[in-house]
């Protein structure tokens, strides 16, 4: 069971302020949801989460301890923050089998999370010839590599078709309810209503709500977030 807490986690870029002082915790064996309007933190947190950048204050806490602290992170935590991140004439199985052995983990988990995530077929092809959907495959079959505790996911369902968003629907309710942590930013609530157990709501940086998903979760969204919220906050 992993635990994740964030403490008073800032992130200033000059005079801007992208993250808020955020205080809030992610349970284990629950699928969270990390919602918020464009620019409202959701990356700049998940990325502070994972040591892909450092807090101006405050931590991101993985089973009491930073990222960086972790002595095996790939077998903690699994991330998927962005599907563009390949090297375009590598073939997939290899770009895993390189990750893999960076992580010391066994070969055979490579072929186990390519099937896992339905690109058996495609392992042998260049990443330049994969879909977006097929790249986002990509990217969770990494985060799955070490069978983490922890899946930090940030819209991995991007790119994929109706049966792509049913499919990770199933995996990431089968994950938690093995006793994953499973934190997922997004911006398709419909979505995040038939996949989460609990949401949380930021907006400029700042938490405005945390509890388990409503009903009527887009009423709760727009309220959260004001009426800015349809205004283009692209940062
Ligand atoms: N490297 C950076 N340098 C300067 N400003 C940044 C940087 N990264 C993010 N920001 C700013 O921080 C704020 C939060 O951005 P962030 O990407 O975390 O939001 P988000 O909630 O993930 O948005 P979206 O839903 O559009 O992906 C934005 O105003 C953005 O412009």
């Amino acid at each position: 069971m992993t635990q994740v807490q964030f403490r008073g986690l800032t992130k200033r870029y000059g005079d801007r302020t992208a993250v808020d002082a955020l205080t809030f915790d992610v349970p284990a064996g629950a699928v969270t949801g990390f919602l918020g309007p464009n620019g409202a933190g959701k990356t700049t947190t998940l990325r502070m989460l994972v040591g892909l950048a450092r807090p101006t204050t405050g931590e991101a806490l993985i089973d009491g301890r930073r990222y960086t602290q972790l002595s095996q992170p790939r077998r903690t935590v699994g991330a998927l923050l962005e599907a563009n991140g390949f090297h375009p004439g590598r073939r997939g199985r290899d770009h895993l089998l390189i990750l893999a052995e960076e992580a010391k983990l066994p070969k055979a988990r490579v072929d186990a999370v390519l099937d896992e995530v339905g690109l058996t077929d495609a392992k042998h092809q260049r990443i330049r010839t994969y879909s977006l959907g097929m790249r986002q495959r990509l990217g969770l079959a990494g985060a799955l590599l070490g069978d983490p505790g922890l899946l930090v996911l940030d819209e991995p369902a991007n790119g994929l078709d109706p049966a792509g968003m049913a499919w990770l629907r199933a995996l990431l309710r089968r994950r938690a309810a093995e006793g994953s942590t499973v934190l997922v930013a997004s911006h398709v609530l419909a979505e995040v209503a038939q996949t989460a157990d609990r949401i949380i709501i930021v907006h400029n940086g700042q938490l405005r709500h945390a509890g388990p998903v409503e009903p009527d979760l887009e009423s709760t969204f727009l309220s959260m977030t004001g009426a800015e919220t349809g205004a283009g906050h692209a940062g």
